[in-house]
């Protein structure tokens, strides 16, 4: 196995008295983009600055190609970490050009060889002349991404480095940003609050909560087998139908659900994302048949109907006891209020967690 470029064991950070970051491990692959994701606050900024150096940790050790960067006792300076770092506010220098401010702090011969290689990776060979306030603001991003990568660092940390951008810009930096940063073999840790930034970019995600990564994995591991039921809300909309084990089964108006291994009585809640919901016409009043994948229908009537774009969401209330479940389905159906349907789910799309206690 490779050396892994960032090894971060157990690192712990109190905040008078109140441990923002509690006993977090990562590791991050050359090449390898990992995505520190979580709610605002959660303690992914904290994580990332004691990578960088720039905050003390009070415990465990960070590890930079085989090289132990800090621990409690000893502290490597930020500037000899070889760690890039790209943030949200990035600055380039305003009195230099794009040329100047990608060749800062480089020394050498090559440094005029490196600044073309990377303006043309990044697209900015037109404007190599050019003054930072002549650029657009996706410009200056990709003027940014060659400076942090020219000193060839061994890691990236990135903090929300896109989320100054418009939505369509965006999506393009970022997909860039991608090409370059796998190009270049660079490991990235790149920290963000959104799900879908972190699916978009990451090979693997951690999901932070509470100062603690709650669970880990590839972004289609994480989306398809949350570990709870906080872990399934983080990534969409969720529709919650709640029951309770008999012989590891949970009978629900839907039908019958797997539930292995949970001891009898155990109160759960059935978690189903609404585009995993299936839906059927009246036929009037019989509905669809059961089928072992879709279970029993049960009926509800659409409260509301709202067009997105390229899918409805549909609101029902169902007949059972009036709760409200949600499903987004195609667009092209956009059903009108009142209107009686039949609701699946699908079992291979569903998760079944134990209720926890409600907080005190
Ligand atoms: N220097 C500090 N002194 C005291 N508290 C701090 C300090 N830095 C961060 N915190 C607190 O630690 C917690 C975690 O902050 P952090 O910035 O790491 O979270 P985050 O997940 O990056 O959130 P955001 O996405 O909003 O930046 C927050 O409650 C914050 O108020």
């Amino acid at each position: 196995m490779p050396t892994p470029r960032l090894e971060v064991s157990h690192i712990v950070k109190e905040f008078g008295g109140r441990r923002v970051v509690d006993d977090v491990s990562l590791l991050v692959m050359p090449g390898q983009v990992t995505c520190l994701l979580g709610p605002s606050g959660c303690g992914k900024s904290t994580t990332l600055r004691m990578i960088a150096g720039v905050e003390s940790l009070d415990r465990g050790a960070i590890v930079v190609d085989g090289e132990l960067v800090c621990d409690g006792r000893q502290q490597l300076p930020p500037e000899e970490r070889n760690i890039g770092l790209m943030f949200q506010d990035f600055a380039l220098f305003p009195h230099l050009t794009v040329a100047q401010n990608v060749a800062f702090g480089l020394k050498g011969r090559k440094v005029t060889d490196r600044v073309h290689d990377l303006l043309a990776k990044v697209g900015m060979t037109a404007h190599t002349n050019d003054y930072p306030h002549q650029l657009s603001g996706g410009e200056q991003q990709r003027v940014a991404l060659a400076r942090a990568l020219a000193p060839k660092p061994r890691i990236m940390l990135m903090d929300e480095p896109f989320s100054g951008l418009d939505d369509r810009l965006r999506d393009d930096i970022r997909d860039e940003t991608l090409a370059v940063l796998k190009d270049e073999g660079t490991a990235v840790l790149l920290v963000t609050h959104e799900p879908a930034e972190a699916m978009r970019m990451a090979d693997e995600i951690a999901l932070m909560r509470d100062g603690k990564i709650v669970q880990r994995g590839a972004p289609y591991n994480i989306y398809n087998a949350p570990v709870d039921i906080d872990a399934a809300a983080f990534f969409s909309d969720i529709n919650v139908i709640q029951g309770e084990v008999r012989g590891a089964l949970t009978e629900t108006p839907f039908g019958q659900f797997l539930a292995p291994g949970v001891p009898d009585g155990t109160a759960v809640d059935i978690v189903i994302r609404p585009q995993h919901i299936k839906i059927d016409f009246d036929r009037g009043g019989r509905g669809p048949h059961p089928t072992p994948e879709d279970g029993t229908a049960a009926r509800g009537v659409v409260k509301r109907a709202r067009f997105m774009g390229s899918s409805s969401l549909v609101e029902f209330r169902m007949d059972y006891d009036g709760s409200i479940l949600k499903a987004v389905v195609p667009s092209v159906f956009l059903p009108k209020p009142d209107m009686p349907l039949w609701l699946m789910i699908r079992r291979d799309r569903c998760f079944v967690f134990p209720r926890k206690a409600a907080a005190a």
